[in-house]
């Protein structure tokens, strides 16, 4: 039984796995980490290994506090990976695209693909066919625009997420609204259109916090699945213990 933990920018995600089965999910923030640990592993005895992906500013050694009862793993770009990375800064390239990137290669063989991460930022990334990692896009995620816009102006309130009631907002907050989330929505439909005009064929994995708020507005088929992020990090751990 392993622990799989992804360090985002905003919070903290951990999943239990039994082989390929996701036993239960885990959400927490930094300052409650260990304390989450501790309740994880009292309530799932048999989990012998501990596996980590962080973006985000989490000492290493908040993890190696636990070295002592499990097998500590952290996932890192020096990992043999299932695709051929061809980003031009591998070394820069985010480890939780890198994670995402091998969930798609593995779950979804010999297509094209590109994964759609709407969290903190809206990340997309495209494996082609061969298994070629070409890269992507990184922009702000939804509730990163609702907090610039307050954040860098003078007189925007901050909202909290909202379906915008029309296309033309007729007040601060509706025209808020229609900015931030019809604007996500154009986007990364336009995005995928233009995808669309380079490459035939592809699916589209929708992941991350703003996965079922945003899979319902999209025009295009997408697979939404909020955790493929912790699936793929099983799966990255499995291929690693297989081609070490
Ligand atoms: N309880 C919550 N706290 C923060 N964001 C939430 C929450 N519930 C839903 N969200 C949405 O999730 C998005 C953040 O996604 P997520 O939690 O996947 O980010 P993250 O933990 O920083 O991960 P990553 O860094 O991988 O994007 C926000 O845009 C927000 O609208
Ligand atoms: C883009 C984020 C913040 C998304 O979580 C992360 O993948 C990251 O810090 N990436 C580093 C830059 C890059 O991927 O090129
Ligand atoms: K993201």
């Amino acid at each position: 039984m392993i622990l799989v933990i992804d360090v985002g920018n905003t919070r903290i995600k951990g999943a239990v796995f039994e082989g390929a089965i996701l036993l239960e999910i885990f959400v927490f923030t930094k300052i409650e980490l260990q304390k989450n640990i501790e309740i994880i592993l009292k309530k799932f005895k048999k989990v012998s290994d501990l596996v980590v992906s962080s973006v985000g500013d989490v000492e290493k050694l908040s993890f190696l506090a636990f070295e002592n009862i499990l097998n500590v793993h952290f996932i890192s770009n020096t990992d043999p990976f299932p695709f051929q990375n061809k980003y031009a800064t591998p070394q820069t390239l985010g480890i939780d695209r890198m994670v995402l990137a091998a969930g798609a290669t593995l779950q979804f063989p010999n297509q094209n693909r590109l994964v759609i991460d709407a969290g903190t930022c809206v990340t997309f990334d495209f494996i082609d066919q061969d298994n070629n990692y070409l890269g992507g896009a990184i922009a702000p995620g939804l509730r990163l625009r609702y907090e610039s816009l307050h954040n860098y102006t003078a007189k925007l309130p901050l909202l909290a997420l909202e379906n915008p009631e029309n296309l033309i907002g007729n007040s601060t907050s509706d025209s808020i609204h229609s900015g931030v989330v019809n604007g996500l929505v154009y986007e990364i439909d336009g995005f995928i259109n233009e995808y669309r005009a380079r490459y035939l064929n592809f699916i589209i994995i929708l992941t991350g916090g703003d996965t079922d708020f945003l899979a319902k507005r999209l025009k295009n088929t997408i697979f939404a699945n909020s955790n493929f992020l912790l699936e793929s990090l099983n799966q990255t751990f499995q291929y690693k213990i297989k081609n070490d």
